[in-house]
């Protein structure tokens, strides 16, 4: 079981004898992972399984990236780096600028200009990040972040940085740690494909030493615009809402395909107007407020159900992966005009403007 979250060290200490670290290196940590696995009676009812939320938005900078930014700045900082580098979409700048700080080194962050949700800048911003705009797309700044890694005194920190995904995979530890198992059925978005191909290291793992007697099926959701994965083609021009998940060519497509070959899995792709209308689903039934690309495994979900393929008696786990605060823009646009209604300071004004009865008295 986990330990209190009092007593929680964060992912490096709890997990460090499971994860391909160099032995006893100091951890650069915010106390990140241990996030909670949140029951929705909502997807239950409607699948008949038993389905629950890992919310990585708990996690220190809202989101999954943490986990795996703890392993990579303490290995970057081991090793000597003075600075690091990451192409983003906004939320691996966000976690990377924090950790940073944190060890005392210099944050440069690669953007595609204009399609960042203001939260992350911000957060990449006050965390003392040098941020450059690049016109181009996520694919463009990463192939830049790898050059410069190459060719200057900077430590690369994406996902292609193999200590990411053993931070990444102790998401999957927790998981099996407090269902007691495995899941039948893992659902997640998928855009650069490093969080996929780290849960399933996790849960390979897992059973390798004894601690899950299975591993799940994992399901993976792309938004439509950017579905590389389930077309089998680089799309080179990315577009969806889902900013974070706005990547044409993803880094870790040959470990994603063999998590879905080893898995029985598939790769899916959902609409924008899915992904809204899920991520709205999910604030207004579940209380759980999550970023538009975080809900595109809730909106695969709910296709599944749609298309009638069945989850009925199974336990199914759907990551959803950053915090809905990060990207309120977005949020605010589904609601239009709703938010204009506006009284003076008088009771009666307010209860009319809410469709309220007087109470008989
Ligand atoms: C909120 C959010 N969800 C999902 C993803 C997709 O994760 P991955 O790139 O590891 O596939 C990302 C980043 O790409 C993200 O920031
Ligand atoms: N969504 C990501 C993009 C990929 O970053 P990775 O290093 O985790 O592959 C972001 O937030 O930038």
């Amino acid at each position: 079981m986990r330990p209190a979250p009092h007593q929680w060290r964060g992912v490096i200490e709890e997990y460090r004898e499971l994860l391909d670290i160099p032995d006893g290196i100091p951890a650069i940590t915010l106390r990140e992972g241990g996030t909670p696995l949140v029951p929705s009676a909502w997807l239950s009812g409607l699948t008949g399984g038993d389905v629950w939320l890992k919310v990585e938005g708990d996690n220190p900078t809202g989101s999954f990236k943490d986990r795996g930014m703890t392993t990579a700045i303490s290995c970057a900082l081991a090793e000597g780096a003075e600075a690091v580098v990451c192409a983003s979409t906004g939320n691996t700048s966000a976690s990377m600028a924090a950790y940073a700080a944190r060890a005392g080194l210099k944050p440069l962050v690669l953007v595609p200009e204009g399609k960042i949700a203001a939260g992350k800048m911000a957060q990449a911003l006050m965390h003392g990040a040098q941020v450059i705009m690049v016109r181009g797309n996520f694919d463009d700044c990463l192939r830049m972040a790898r050059e410069m890694a190459w060719h200057y005194p900077v430590a690369l920190v994406n996902s292609v940085n193999p200590v990411r995904l053993e931070g990444q995979k102790t998401a999957a530890f927790e998981i099996v740690d407090f269902l007691g198992d495995a899941p039948d059925y893992h659902l997640l978005p998928v855009g650069n494909a490093g969080n996929i191909s780290a849960y399933w290291l996790g849960y390979k793992q897992y059973k390798a030493i004894g601690r899950a007697t299975r591993t799940p099926v994992m399901r993976g959701f792309q938004a439509e615009g950017a579905s590389p994965l389930v077309t089998g083609e680089p799309f080179p021009d990315p577009e969806t809402k889902a900013t974070a998940i706005r990547i044409g060519n993803p880094a870790s497509w040959k470990l994603a395909e063999e998590a879905r070959d080893e898995s029985g899995g598939r790769f899916e792709a959902v609409s924008d107007a899915q992904i809204l209308d899920a991520q709205r689903e999910l604030a207004s039934r579940d209380g759980v407020f999550v970023e538009p690309a975080s809900a595109a495994g809730i909106a695969g979900l709910l296709m599944d159900i749609g298309n009638r393929d069945s989850y009925v008696g199974a336990t199914v786990v759907v990551t959803v992966t950053g915090h809905g605060l990060k990207d309120t823009a977005t949020a605010l646009e589904g609601f239009g005009s709703v938010v204009d209604v506006v009284v003076d300071a008088d009771v009666q004004a307010a209860a009319e403007a809410a469709g309220l009865e007087r109470n008989s008295e």
